[in-house]
């Protein structure tokens, strides 16, 4: 499975820049979070991996493919698929309703193939629907499957969400805050899927999540944001002990050891 490599990625809108010279390696196989305060470029930095910003400077690479100058449905053909913030789900349709449809962005027929060869068509379409009814019972959503996104409780309609990134198969999901506004139990949930999502898949996952007990649980290495830079990298325990981490969360210089 192919790694993701940051390179040195410089993202600046007019005179502001949302990245400076960020560079970040995510192992294949690995559940990686990028955390930092607000408008620290968590955010931007997806972006810039998923094709929706491009870097001013740098390059991002997923295995053999550059995905610098890539638009959003290439990033998606190379594997990589995201869950966004805020829901990008149709609110009207049913949940298996909207995983088919993201689904259908994979079928490998143009409008042509089905007319000309109707057989491969369908055969495609029965392939899609057994897939997404996999992923429905992967995240456990029997239960909604008909229902109306938009009549689903928030944390449910985050599961769809992940869902819907699920049916383009991918072997890299990109998960941007998918616990925020949850309670308690939708959270543990939450982190359940995304434990299974690596274990059971093999799914690389890169988080954006504001809790930082969750991402120190579940992460096998943080990389830390803050105005832009990246300014701490490693495993979880090095990172919240890192005396800079601390400081751009609390606002306090982290003590210096007498002597140092
Ligand atoms: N399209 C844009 N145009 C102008 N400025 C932008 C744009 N997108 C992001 N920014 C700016 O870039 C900086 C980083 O924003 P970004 O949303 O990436 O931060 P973040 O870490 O994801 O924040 P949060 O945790 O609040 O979601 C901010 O100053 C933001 O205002």
């Amino acid at each position: 499975m192919p790694q993701l490599h940051v390179e040195n990625v410089t993202l600046t809108f007019g005179g502001l820049n949302a990245l400076t010279d960020v560079s970040l390696t995510i192992p294949a196989g690995e559940i990686v979070s990028i955390i930092g305060p607000n408008g620290a470029g968590k955010t931007s930095l997806l972006n810039c991996i998923s094709g929706f910003y491009h870097p001013t400077r740098g390059r991002i690479t997923y295995g053999e493919h550059d995905l610098s100058r890539a638009a959003p449905n290439v990033v998606t053909g190379y594997g990589i698929a995201r869950a966004f913030q805020n829901l990008e789900l149709f609110r009207g349709l049913s949940v298996v309703e909207n995983l088919l449809l993201a689904r259908h962005t994979h079928l490998r027929y143009s409008l042509l193939d089905s007319l000309l060869f109707h057989g491969r068509a369908s055969r495609q379409e029965a392939e899609n629907r057994a897939y997404v009814e996999r992923v429905i019972d992967f995240m456990e959503l029997e239960q909604h499957r008909t229902h109306p996104v938009g009549t689903l409780a928030y944390g449910i309609q985050k599961r769809v969400e992940v869902a819907r990134a699920l049916t383009l198969a991918p072997s890299l999901l990109l998960l941007d805050e998918p616990m925020a506004g949850m309670n308690v139990e939708e959270k543990e949930d939450m982190v359940r899927f995304i434990l299974d999502i690596r274990r059971e898949q093999g799914i690389t996952v890169v988080l954006i999540e504001h809790d930082l007990g969750v991402v120190m649980d579940i992460s096998d290495h943080v990389h830390v944001l803050d105005f832009g830079q990246k300014i701490a990298g490693g495993r979880p325990e090095e990172v919240s002990a890192d005396p800079r981490v601390i400081e751009a969360y609390t606002g306090v210089s982290a003590p210096v050891a007498v002597g140092a």
